[in-house]
């Protein structure tokens, strides 16, 4: 079984064993607009498919460090890769809006983001196809989330790009099925989207250059996490590439 059909199994599993999601009482912020003309989303990762990130990083020394300098955190939910946990979401969002990151098959997962006070949800196209990844995109917006619609192909990008409504793209570097990283495969997609949709570019992001570069293209923001993770003080220059490059464009 490749990775993406066992990721498939796995949440099907949670979704069996899941109690109904706690009533949300977190206020709803609206994600796009809380990254400004461009953000850096800083993801809260401890593991990943290729194995351990980092253990000794606690979630509130992470988010405290870069709270001043993110504009929104990403959180990890899914629990066997990832090590991660639904409680991260109300743990980020007194510091940041949060985006919740897992592997979305169904509507019940939008409402758990929901209840445990995500503002933003990611959809990955390539998990679910294009009907249900429409489905759960307009689903995620009813409930007042900004859907996140997580793409890897220029093909699928120009696809969602006409969905219209307040949903965001995610170009992901990383290709799901093999998991090699490709940043100039995410600027060609970019460069083909300029001004059809809000963006972001996800994956493999660890240097100023790169968070220039996703920025003169008119993203909306980059996702950071091994690399913020390793080394939060990192978020200054990447904070400082993006500024510099916001004044100019
Ligand atoms: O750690 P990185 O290389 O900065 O990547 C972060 C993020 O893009 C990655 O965690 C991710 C992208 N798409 C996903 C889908 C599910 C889980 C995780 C992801």
């Amino acid at each position: 079984m490749d990775f993406l059909a066992q990721v498939k199994k796995a949440v099907e599993l949670r979704l069996a064993t899941e109690p109904s999601p706690p009533a949300r009482s977190l206020p709803l912020v609206d994600f796009s607009k809380a990254l400004g003309e461009f953000g850096i989303i800083a993801e809260y990762k401890r593991a990943s498919p290729r194995g351990v990130v980092r253990l000794d990083m606690q979630p509130w020394a992470y988010f405290a460090m870069l709270q001043p300098y993110a504009a929104a955190f990403s959180v990890l939910t899914e629990p066997f890769w990832f090590l991660g946990d639904y409680r991260f979401i109300p743990m980020a969002k007194p510091f940041k809006p949060v985006l919740m990151k897992d592997f979305v098959l169904d509507k019940r997962q939008i409402e758990i983001a929901y209840g445990y006070g995500a503002d933003a949800v990611l959809i990955i196209y390539r998990l679910v196809g294009r009907e249900k990844a429409m489905e759960l995109a307009e689903y995620a917006q009813r409930l007042g989330l900004t859907p996140v619609v997580e793409v890897d192909n220029l093909q699928d990008a120009k696809e969602a790009a006409t969905w219209g409504g307040k949903i965001m793209l995610g170009i992901n570097s990383r290709d799901l099925a093999t998991l090699e990283v490709s940043f100039h495969k995410a600027i060609e997609i970019a460069k083909a989207l300029r001004g059809d949709v809000d963006f972001i570019i996800e994956s493999g992001i660890s240097k100023p250059e790169e968070v220039e570069k996703a920025c003169m293209l008119y993203a909306k923001g980059v996702l950071v996490g091994t690399a913020l993770m390793k080394n939060p003080a990192l978020i200054k220059e990447l904070r400082h590439a993006a500024e510099s490059c916001v004044s100019r464009r």
